[in-house]
């Protein structure tokens, strides 16, 4: 895309609210004259490239708005590719408004969530998966998401999908050539080549999936949602896990009727617990509605601890609940061990975890336990990554894995090469050298306006 085209976009990049600094930033073919005529226009020296100018901000009618610092920074050389320039004033929120509107009647428009990162995708100053590490990186909630989101953004991942894409590259070329001539003309060794390539790509795809899934699990986090009947201590547990008195805990039963949240680190990941209303027939319709909520969030749990009371047993109501869980991991919990010398048999092919949400005893095994069923255990992983990019992965090793069986078995060679092109376009989408457009608007839309 030629940089000069298009309109000129502009947006406060800072978070709303008050603060120190507030930054409105501009970016296309009208950016410079734009924020010239911001900074009081030809009466001002002209903006040197990536130079601090101290500077005031004036209205069309030569009000002035703030003072502060502007930047210029002309085309390819700034984040988007295109020209950009950054008025840098206080944080107030309606200096920035009215800087904004400014900018707007002299003809920027206003950007759109992830305009600009989407600029310089287009612009190839950053490849998608970069630019999606940008995103991630914003999101971080734990220091372990921002360190992972900081490589991809560095360009690991991009790095090492790019080197197994040039080889794929290489060994079509090299299967590409066995179309054009007989195979007594290349002989055994082109044979055994073509296949030592795709033994040794199969490897190298595999173990990059492997880090994407530990990426993208560390990207996504986790969801864990207590369940069970009225008063067996869910409420006590979440608080006992999120070492806060968050929920309302009583000896009367229904006394949660919310779905209430709170994020724990499990590992150095995000992990957010749902606690919810105990499950039975409602007393009325608050409590119905409660319950109604309770069940709908279970479907989007990534792990369900059904919990239950040690003291009594499992019951014919803990079965029902059990029989009506959706699909997935789960445990279940036998809270209140402080009351008994054992704990209850467990139903058959569950996996029990005994504890006392009260005396806290048992609650190291748990977070074991949850780091295990939810595969935060061990490596995070060297990056960041999405469910995207996995499935372009995995299709990409499907792909690699059929030109394999085929060429094993002296399939037809037009055949082979198709599927290592395929395996090479999968590879592609993950960075957004091909297919990227229909993407485009799902990957950008979910960053910050302003980024
Ligand atoms: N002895 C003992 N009592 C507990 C334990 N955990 C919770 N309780 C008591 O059990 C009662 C119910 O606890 P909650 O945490 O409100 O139970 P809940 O499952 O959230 O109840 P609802 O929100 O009504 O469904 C309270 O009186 C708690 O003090 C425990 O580990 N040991
Ligand atoms: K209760
Ligand atoms: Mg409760």
């Amino acid at each position: 895309m030629d940089y000069q085209q298009g309109d000129t976009i502009v947006a406060i990049a800072t978070p709303p609210g008050e603060g120190g600094v507030g930054i409105v930033r501009l970016s296309g073919p009208r950016a410079l004259s734009i924020a010239t005529a911001l900074c009081g226009g030809s009466a001002a020296e002209p903006l040197t490239p990536r130079y601090a100018h101290f500077r005031r901000f004036y209205t069309r009618d030569g009000r002035v708005i703030d003072h502060g610092i502007t930047l210029y920074f002309p085309a390819p050389h700034s984040y988007t590719g295109e020209t950009v320039v950054e008025l840098q004033g206080h944080g107030s929120p309606l200096a920035l408004a009215s800087l904004l509107a400014e900018a707007i009647a002299r003809g920027a428009r206003a950007a759109r969530a992830g305009e600009f990162s989407e600029r310089a995708f287009l612009n190839g100053r950053l490849d998608l998966a970069q630019a999606e590490a940008v995103a991630d990186l914003i999101h971080a909630r734990s220091d372990a998401q921002a360190r992972a989101a900081a490589a991809s953004l560095e360009g690991a991942f991009s790095q090492a999908v790019d080197g197994i894409h040039r080889q794929l590259l290489h060994l079509l070329a090299l299967a590409e050539a066995g179309l054009d001539f007989s195979e007594e003309d290349l002989g055994d060794t082109h044979e055994q080549a073509i296949a030592d390539g795709l033994t040794q790509l199969g490897r190298q795809v595999a173990r990059l999936l492997r880090q994407a899934e530990q990426g993208a699990r560390l990207a996504r986090g986790g969801r864990v949602v207590l369940a069970g009947r009225p008063n067996v201590g869910k409420s006590s547990l979440m608080n006992a896990l999120a070492r806060r008195e968050s929920a309302i805990v009583t000896a009367i039963p229904g006394t949660t009727r919310d779905l209430l949240r709170e994020e724990i680190l499990l590992n150095g990941l995000p992990v957010e617990l749902i606690d919810t209303a105990g499950l039975r027939q409602a007393g009325d319709a608050v409590e119905a509605e409660g319950i109604a909520r309770a069940r709908h969030i279970l479907h989007s749990a990534q792990l369900i601890l059904l919990v239950a009371d040690a003291s009594v047993g499992w019951q014919a109501e803990d079965e029902v609940i059990l029989r009506d869980l959706p699909e997935g991991p789960r445990r279940i919990i036998w809270n209140k061990s402080d009351l008994v010398s054992a704990p209850p048999p467990t139903p058959a092919g569950e996996v029990a975890v005994a504890l006392s949400a009260q005396t806290g005893a048992g609650l190291d095994a748990l977070h074991q336990s949850l780091i295990e069923a939810l595969g935060m255990h061990g490596d995070n992983g060297p990056f960041s990554a999405r469910r995207r990019h996995v499935e372009a992965l995995e299709d990409s090793l499907d792909q690699l894995n059929t030109a394999k069986d085929l060429h094993s078995v002296g399939g037809v060679p037009e055949l082979v090469a198709q599927s290592l092109r395929e395996a090479a376009g999968a590879l592609a989408r993950v960075t957004g050298q091909i297919d990227a457009e229909d993407i485009l608007g799902e990957i950008f839309s979910r960053f910050c306006i302003g980024k």
